[in-house]
């Protein structure tokens, strides 16, 4: 299946954090930088703005966005090579282009505002369209999810990955209504939600909110893809090389935090998504990073007001040490499975 490129009428996707981001980076000197999340391009735009001299790869698992960044490409005077694919397994792209090491890596996790406002892609509960939610051309749709599911692993997923409470409730709803015929398009998926999910009007808050958002991350195995991104990070980053990671979502920050924490030797924290933080639950020896941001960076009160998908956006960034780099930590990688929904009690 190809995708239309991304068309302008939906509104152009505004970079999030991207002054934070840069100052991050800190590019001037450097050679090589990945756009893991090229999107719109914001970010890669500014960086071949920041340094005249410096390459950048940018990699998008959404073949629209990497259609929409042809005219990007054609003016860089081979200063930005474009790659569809998936940043958790930039290692591999990085080096199919002959690339050993990278100098700077960022991601800017989650969907762009192209994504969510066409509604043919089945982003939107607020317009309707296929239920679809698939970034790339390829795998599950949240239809074949929606349709096919338990309704155990459906609860699961809507309580972990969107935190509804009522998540319970969704997945009955679901299933119910499957009993009638097939939930195909994200109007039917929105009123079904609207029917067990009750939002403050005044908050601007759409009941099917957290439903969509637990499963865009599944289907889409965004987890899993940012564990895999930052130990990929972590073998391609030359020592004094930086990585900034945005992220948008609670889950998403844990995994960076832990990561950062445990790679800068310092104890993480166990919690039900990491019961044994570390094998012994000890400070890692593996000092592969040092933070270069004092916890999170969040968007200034400006930046929320001139763009709200701002909102709810972290920035964490740390420098690469010549600290040889130790096996992956399983314990990291098990936060992107899915946790189990705790059973009884609260209503969900
Ligand atoms: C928030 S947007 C990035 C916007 C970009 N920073 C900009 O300024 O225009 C996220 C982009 O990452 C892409 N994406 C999400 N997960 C991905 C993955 N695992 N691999 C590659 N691209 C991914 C999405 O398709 C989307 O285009």
């Amino acid at each position: 299946m190809t995708r239309k490129p991304i068309e302008k009428p939906c509104g152009p996707h505004v970079p999030v954090l991207l002054d934070e981001v840069l100052a991050a980076l800190d590019l001037p000197g450097t050679t090589l930088a990945v756009d893991g999340t090229f999107g719109a391009g914001g970010y890669t735009r500014a960086m071949l703005a920041a340094d005249p001299d410096l390459r950048v790869v940018g990699i998008d698992r959404d073949p629209s966005a990497i259609a929409g960044g042809a005219a990007l490409v054609a003016a860089s005077n081979g200063r930005l090579t474009l790659v569809p694919g998936r940043f958790g397994a930039l290692d591999a792209h990085l080096a199919d282009l002959g690339e050993a090491q990278a100098d700077r890596i960022v991601l800017d996790i989650g969907v762009s505002s192209m994504q969510i406002d066409q509604p043919e892609r089945g982003f939107s509960f607020r317009n309707d369209g296929p239920l679809d939610m698939r970034m790339a051309a390829t795998g599950l749709s949240a239809a074949d999810l929606v349709n096919e599911a338990e309704e155990v692993e459906l609860a699961d997923i809507i309580y972990h990955y969107g935190e509804e409470r009522r998540s319970r409730a969704v997945a009955r709803t679901i299933i119910e209504a499957r009993r009638r015929g097939r939930i195909e398009t994200t109007a039917q998926l929105a009123d079904l939600v609207a029917g067990v999910v009750r939002t403050e009007p005044s908050s601007g808050i759409h009941p099917a909110t957290r439903t969509f958002q637990g499963l865009r991350i599944a289907v889409n195995d965004e987890l899993g893809e940012l564990v895999q991104a930052l130990h990929a990070a972590e073998r391609m980053l030359r020592p004094g090389g930086r990585l900034a990671v945005v992220t948008f979502h609670s889950l998403e920050d844990r995994i960076v935090k832990q990561f950062f924490s445990a790679r800068s030797g310092r104890a993480v924290q166990a919690s039900r998504h990491m019961p044994s933080a570390l094998p012994g639950g000890e400070p890692t020896a593996a000092r592969s990073f040092t933070p270069v941001t004092k916890g999170p960076v969040l968007p200034s009160d400006s930046e929320t007001a001139r763009n709200p998908r701002s909102r709810s956006a972290k920035l964490r960034a740390a420098e690469r040490t010549d600290a040889p780099v130790p096996a992956p930590l399983a314990a990291i990688q098990a936060l992107a499975a899915l946790p189990e929904a705790p059973r009884g009690g609260a209503r969900r």
